[in-house]
């Protein structure tokens, strides 16, 4: 649990167009040092709630702590924030270096500190070759992780990002999303992100804030939004299905079988913690404890080769990524000695 003080305080801020109230009464605290995602469908007033923070939207009602200052008298340039917006708004004059390297020439860095800033950029981004280029000579997506680059090489006070992946394919998408979290967490660096793609948040989200038609509808650690969602519009939205009083049977991989379905050849127990479980996909929360295993069945339960049950000390939710579907699945698991 991060006790780190917040960074920054988003205090009942409001926001209308006309008679559509786009933002309805936010609170949201942003921590020291971590990185906070927000979720939510398209439309429901993610971006409008960025900008308000970099100061360039108007708030019709609340106000923006950070470190104890009110940022109501504030512009944008002086708040020390720094935006990747999706129009990237990169230095059109300036070669990709340039662009990654500028923000820390304006710091008046040494000479070293600013190299390494700016390769440390580039790398994590993965636009090291490119560094001599011209803007124009780029894609959208790779202007896009320009962009990410400069901002992160500034290493603003608090970082903003508005869906800073959207133009690149999946597999780079991925890698990406594994660089920037490795290197806000080197850097200590305070950031939010936008984003509507839920595995995009997932990857990410140190913590989690989910929005729904100018509500926040709850924030905190990922995983307890999704094993313990306020609402039952967030539980769908999370992809939660419940499936009954069934019993789990995983194989070795941890595929969930249906029943009926033919037992495939065992392995020895795999350890069950929450990082094997999102290593393989999964997500799986409550209270299965670390040291929670998968055990085989004792041969009296049927022929064939062994599988696995999952051992568990009370009702609890599981939630698997469906290999055949992509969708995540939820069953609710009874007590150990219930035959199902
Ligand atoms: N200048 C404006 N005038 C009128 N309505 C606006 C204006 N800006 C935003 N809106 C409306 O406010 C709502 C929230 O928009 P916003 O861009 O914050 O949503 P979002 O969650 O970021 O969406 P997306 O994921 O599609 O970018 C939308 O219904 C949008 O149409």
């Amino acid at each position: 649990m991060n006790t780190a003080p917040d960074f920054l305080l988003i205090d009942g801020l409001s926001r209308s167009h006309g008679r559509q109230r786009v933002l309805k009464d936010i609170t949201l605290g942003l921590p020291q040092g971590a990185l906070t995602v927000l979720l939510g469908p398209s439309g429901c007033g993610k971006s409008t709630l960025l900008r308000q923070i970099a100061g360039l939207e108007p708030l019709d009602g609340g106000r923006i702590v950070c470190q104890g200052q009110d940022l109501a008298a504030t512009p944008p340039e002086r708040r020390g924030f720094a935006l990747v917006f999706q129009d990237h708004a990169l230095f059109a004059h300036l070669s990709v270096y340039d662009n990654v390297a500028f923000a820390p020439t304006e710091q008046r860095l040494g000479q070293d500190e600013i190299a390494r800033r700016t390769r440390r950029a580039l790398e994590a981004l993965q636009i090291a070759p490119l560094a001599q280029r011209g803007i124009h000579e780029l894609s959208g997506g790779q202007q896009q992780r320009v962009a990410v680059a400069r901002a992160l090489a500034a290493q603003p006070r608090l970082l903003l990002l508005d869906e800073p992946f959207s133009s690149l394919d999946p597999g780079l998408r991925e890698d990406l999303q594994h660089m920037l979290r490795e290197l806000l967490h080197a850097q200590n660096q305070t950031a939010l992100l936008v984003t509507h793609d839920q595995r995009e948040a997932w990857a990410l989200a140190d913590r989690l804030a989910v929005m729904q038609a100018g509500d926040l509808v709850q924030a905190g650690e990922p995983d307890r939004l999704y094993s313990q969602p306020a609402t039952p519009w967030l539980a769908r939205f999370l992809g939660h299905r419940n499936l009954g009083d069934r019993a789990v049977w995983l194989d070795q991989d941890l595929r969930l079988l249906r029943p009926g379905q033919p037992v495939p050849p065992g392995g020895a127990p795999v350890p069950v913690t929450l990082s094997a479980l999102r290593r393989l996909g999964a997500v799986c929360e409550l209270s299965l404890t670390p040291s929670s295993t998968l055990h085989p069945l004792p041969p009296s339960w049927g022929a064939g080769p062994p599988v696995w049950q999952m051992q568990l000390s009370r009702r609890e939710w599981l939630a698997l990524d469906s290999p055949e579907t992509g969708q995540a699945l939820v069953l609710r698991v009874d007590a150990p000695g219930h035959r199902f």
